[in-house]
């Protein structure tokens, strides 16, 4: 098969979808990669490394996308590569889709073939999340500690306090892979922890996992209200798989924090947990103030860390990359559950549930869906 890597067009997205090291393990297997110039330099990687590797280097993103029958990318499409789509063309990236209907619309007005890294499920697990969520995570809490700094717009509070003053609170809602590793870094850093989750079998492997050092809350208006109102940063970090995030934080929660509180809203991909959230904010403005609240909503936090994101990603995506590339997407697809449930767009269609029922659209499963794309694919 021939794949196809052009260069991140998001606001400063620096990663890139395929390393060297995936060139080679991708081109050793018998396939093609065409990678356009410059697409890996933000992360890292020359374009002599991937020549190397035995890439065959594009001038331009056009050339990637017309010469290739599969797509790897980051992030979801922008408008501006819309045109690029066609029946059939294979799409394995982040989509998001519940929270893009104009993508939606795009995708499926074209035929396009599209597998969302970030439903891929294994065994209830989202292995091609689970590393930028680990990443996001644990910047979420840096980027907090830094916002509620005087200088940027907070109310001038240190997480970890000194001794004789009060230690900062945080607040964690959604304890997953988000959760847990904003949670951990939180607690290194010696701040007041609070993780909500719905979950309780959740709440139970976190308090297994950090014992006294957090405190851990079911899920209610109520706990999360309280929780709020005391907290100095607080992190969304809820994901309903597919489906655009629950909004669990009202506008009176927020206005109830005291000036100059910070919240980072990690969950923003899937539309966010925060109701004063109204836009998606980038890495060259980050925040606006809302009720006296700084908040962050960057929709690709591990942009700003390409050389480690990309390394984590790509370790990830290349094994089912391979299994598309190896057998055509039906048979990978007929093959192995865990892609079926990527699979988002196809023949015209949406194939994830959550998606189709947020999004307004009727539901065909991935089965019937394939049946009208060509077999060559
Ligand atoms: N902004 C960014 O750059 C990035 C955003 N993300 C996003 O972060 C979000 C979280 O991802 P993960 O932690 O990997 O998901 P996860 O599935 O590991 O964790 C989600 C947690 O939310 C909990 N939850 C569900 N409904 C809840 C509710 N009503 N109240 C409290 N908790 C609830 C679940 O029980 C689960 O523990 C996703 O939307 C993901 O796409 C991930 C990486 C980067
Ligand atoms: C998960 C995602 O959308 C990101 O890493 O940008």
């Amino acid at each position: 098969m021939i794949i196809g890597v052009p260069k991140e067009i998001k606001n400063n997205e620096n990663r890139v979808a395929i390393t060297p090291a995936g060139v080679s393990t991708v081109v050793q297997a018998g396939h093609s990669v065409y990678i356009e110039k410059g697409a890996g330099l933000g992360s890292g990687f020359t374009d002599e490394q991937y020549a190397a590797a035995g890439a065959l280097m594009a001038d331009a993103a056009q050339e990637v996308w017309e010469k290739s029958q599969m797509i790897m990318k980051v992030k979801e499409p922008l408008a501006s590569e819309y045109g690029y789509f066609r029946e059939g063309l294979i799409l394995f990236t982040y989509l998001h889709l519940a929270a893009d209907a104009e993508l939606a619309a795009a995708l499926t007005k074209s035929g396009v073939v599209s597998i969302a890294y970030e439903t891929v499920e294994v065994n209830r697990t989202l292995p091609l999340l689970t590393p930028m969520s680990e990443v996001a995570g644990r910047m979420a809490t840096q980027i907090g500690a830094q916002f509620l700094e005087k200088p940027y717009g907070g109310k001038g509070v240190l997480l970890a306090g000194v001794p004789g003053v009060q230690r900062a609170k945080v607040t964690v809602i959604g304890g997953g892979v988000v959760g847990t590793n904003a949670a951990k870094i939180a607690v290194g850093l010696g701040a007041d922890v609070t993780v909500i989750d719905l979950s309780a079998d959740r709440l139970r492997q976190l308090d297994d996992q950090f014992g006294p050092q957090i405190q851990t809350l079911m899920s209610n208006p109520y706990n999360i209200a309280e929780a709020v109102r005391q907290s100095d940063l607080v992190i969304g970090a809820v994901l309903i798989p597919g489906a655009k995030a629950p909004k669990l934080v009202s506008e009176d929660m927020v206005r109830s924090m005291s000036p100059g509180s910070v919240v980072v809203d990690v969950a923003i991909d899937q539309g966010g947990i925060f109701a004063t959230v109204d836009r998606i904010t980038t890495h060259d403005a980050p925040t606006y103030v809302k009720h006296g609240v700084v908040h962050y909503a960057v929709a690709n936090m591990p942009g700003a860390v390409p050389n480690t994101s990309t390394i984590a990603l790509t370790n990830v995506t290349i094994p089912y990359a391979l299994q598309i590339a190896g057998k055509g997407v039906k048979q990978a697809i007929a093959d192995s559950p865990a892609l079926t449930k990527g699979l988002t767009t196809a023949g015209g269609a949406i194939t994830y549930e959550a998606v189709a029922k947020d999004l307004n659209y009727d539901y065909v499963p991935a089965h019937k869906a394939l049946e009208t794309v060509s077999s060559r694919n």
